[in-house]
């Protein structure tokens, strides 16, 4: 279908705006009004940009507080319209949205809102353009579809039709299924939006925390479908009002927002994307290190064993079991400090998973880095984290392995088995594209947003996950601008003896996180322990939680650059993060190191 954003979705000046939008591939806009107004150019100008760019100017819109008011209040209403007419037409835009007025002169009469909607429909129809009238849940007497809907229906003319915006309709709970009910060629034009579950003043929760869809809690996918149903084939319009959107870099957030519509099509059934890939694992971490010998030092106290040597790189590769650490100190390494640079997911199908990131409009690294590389396919997550989809062992499949020399140095069976998960903290505007980036792309189902407090601020995280949990990230993001720990990283191991895991790191000159005192005495309040066992934790930093059902025990390495590791634990299909211990955490790693 035709996809539309609406120019308040995104940041910048108007030009920022169109652009941004035709370079992520939409097909066209709504203009709002105030970014017009803000524009130096003439509206002959924004009607050459965006013929330019390839975009059609889909809707104009707001017309406010239009319906339902006194005579004299109506005859000044419609010398106003007459006006935005004509600069519609200067502009080449032929349908204009009302939203239902919220003005106190508006009375409680749909047979005078139908009677003057009709008077403005002819108006407008003078100048070839329709009326789309749209329920803002806020509106004085008209706040929700089926409302206008039956005013527009009473009022009946050819154009006059109402505009549908899915976070009207969902915010207030309408049953969307009523929407098939509307004539097929009433449906003039279709918003969408999603919103996270907020318990708030409507009008407030609309203007500030919107985002695109995929991104919230409301079922956009289930209301477009009864649109579908209904028959409409007009374009799907993004209107998303955002104060972090606001604020992000227009290119990347319309390429966020493109995407969104391209899985809420998969989603109802239109349009061909390659199915998903979900991954199997996490094939390897990639280190980017400008130092390398305590990063070295780090892993060797962890158990791992430096097994290859890149054939062409500065890349060493690491291994314990099933977990491996790529560390790198190319050029790259020079410019950021130690930060987790890449992932390698194992994926059954590298080619269609690429193929599929390719549709959803990630970016596609070249597939050889070097003459002599083994063919990989690789994307570049929003944050810039490159994701590898890796086939280990597999024959008859390009191996990343097949790139490292042996060094002759075999791995040891010891603590660790594998990666339990890693946690990747996104840019501040990016949390939410990372989120649906990570869905969408990747297949992984996306748990709830928790709230984590820092002593400097206040951080989420949300993860996502195979079900099976063989691949489990923790995203997550900080206040902004962060400092090197609101940002860090980490790469959780998994051990099935955290103690023995812990003693052995230690004993290899690897220093634990600290952690006070007050915590173990909370610990002893809220669980019950076995001789000692408390005393154990408390002398090696270890954490520990417990859901319906399992355990869990965590403890951490010092922080390297951006990077640190943690050693995890879990036990009996627990199936958290140990969040209620992230705060005694993140307040540690902010203690001077001791
Ligand atoms: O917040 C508003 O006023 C507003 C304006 C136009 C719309 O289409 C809308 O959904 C909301
Ligand atoms: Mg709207």
């Amino acid at each position: 279908m035709r996809t539309s954003i609406a120019t308040v979705s995104l940041s910048g000046s108007l030009t920022e705006k169109l652009t941004a939008a035709a370079r992520a591939g939409f097909d066209g806009v709504e203009i709002f009004e105030n970014d017009l107004l803000a524009s130096p150019l003439t509206p002959e100008q924004i009607r050459d940009l965006c013929a330019d760019l390839g975009l059609s100017i889909d809707l104009y819109q707001p017309m406010r507080d239009m319906e339902a008011v006194p005579d004299d209040v109506f005859a000044r209403n419609l010398r106003r319209a007459e006006h935005k007419f004509r600069l519609m037409r200067r502009l080449g835009a032929d349908t204009v949205l009302v939203c239902s007025s919220v003005s106190p002169l508006a009375v409680d009469d749909d047979a005078l809102a139908a009677r003057q909607l009709r008077r403005l429909a002819e108006l407008a129809d003078g100048s070839g353009i329709r009326v789309a009238y749209e329920a803002l849940a806020w509106g004085r007497h008209v706040n929700t579809y089926d409302h206008a809907a039956r005013i527009v229906e009473a009022a009946d003319h050819p154009a006059l039709g109402t505009c549908l915006d899915s976070f009207h309709i969902l915010a207030r709970g309408s049953d969307p299924k009523g929407i098939e009910d509307i004539p097929t060629e009433k449906i003039f034009f279709l918003q969408l939006a999603d919103a996270p579950l907020l318990a708030m003043d409507v009008l407030q929760w609309s203007r500030h925390y919107r985002c695109f869809p995929g991104q919230g809690a409301l079922d956009v996918a289930g209301l477009l479908r009864h649109v579908l149903n209904a028959g409409y084939t007009g374009p799907l319009s993004l209107e998303v009002f955002n104060d972090v959107f606001r604020q992000a870099e227009a290119g990347p957030a319309a390429v966020d927002a493109l995407r969104s519509l391209i899985t809420l099509q998969e989603a109802v059934g239109v349009g061909e994307l390659p199915a998903p890939v979900v991954p199997t694992g996490i094939a390897f971490a990639e280190l980017v290190t400008p130092d390398v010998e305590p990063a070295a030092a780090l892993l060797h106290a962890l158990g791992f064993t430096r097994t290859g040597r890149h054939r062409g790189k500065p890349v060493d590769l690491w291994e314990q079991g099933q977990a491996r650490v790529l560390l790198n100190t190319g050029p790259a390494a020079r410019r950021d400090g130690t930060v987790l640079a890449a992932v390698g997911l194992e994926t059954p199908d590298p080619v269609r998973a690429a193929r599929r990131a390719e549709a959803l409009l990630a970016p596609v690294l070249p597939r050889r880095r070097a003459t002599g590389d083994v063919l990989l396919d690789a994307v570049a997550a929003p944050d810039g984290t490159e994701l590898f989809f890796c086939a280990t062992g597999r024959p008859g499949l390009p191996d990343w392995k097949g790139d490292f020399a042996p060094t002759g140095e075999q791995a040891v069976d010891s603590d660790v088995r594998g990666v339990d998960h890693l946690a990747l903290t996104q840019p501040w505007h990016q949390f939410d594209e990372a989120v649906l980036f990570h869905r969408g792309v990747l297949g992984l189902d996306v748990q709830e947003s928790v709230d984590v407090a820092d002593p400097y601020g206040l951080l989420r995280s949300r993860a996502v996950s195979t079900p099976d949990g063989a691949v489990r990230i923790a995203l997550g993001v900080g206040p902004a601008p962060g400092d090197d720990h609101e940002r860090a990283q980490h790469i959780a191991l998994a051990t099935d003896d955290v103690v023995a895991a812990a003693r052995r790191f230690r004993a290899a000159g690897g220093q634990l996180l600290a952690v006070p005192g007050n915590y173990y005495d909370d610990l002893a309040a809220r669980f019950t322990f076995g001789p000692g066992e408390l005393e154990m934790y408390q002398e090696l930093g270890i954490l520990y939680d417990r859901d319906a059902h399992g355990a869990f025990r965590h403890c951490y390495t010092r922080t390297l650059g951006r990077v640190f590791f943690e050693l995890v634990q879990r036990d009996d299909g627990y199936r958290g993060y140990g969040a209620q211990n992230a705060p005694v955490r993140l307040a540690a790693q902010h203690a001077p190191a001791g």
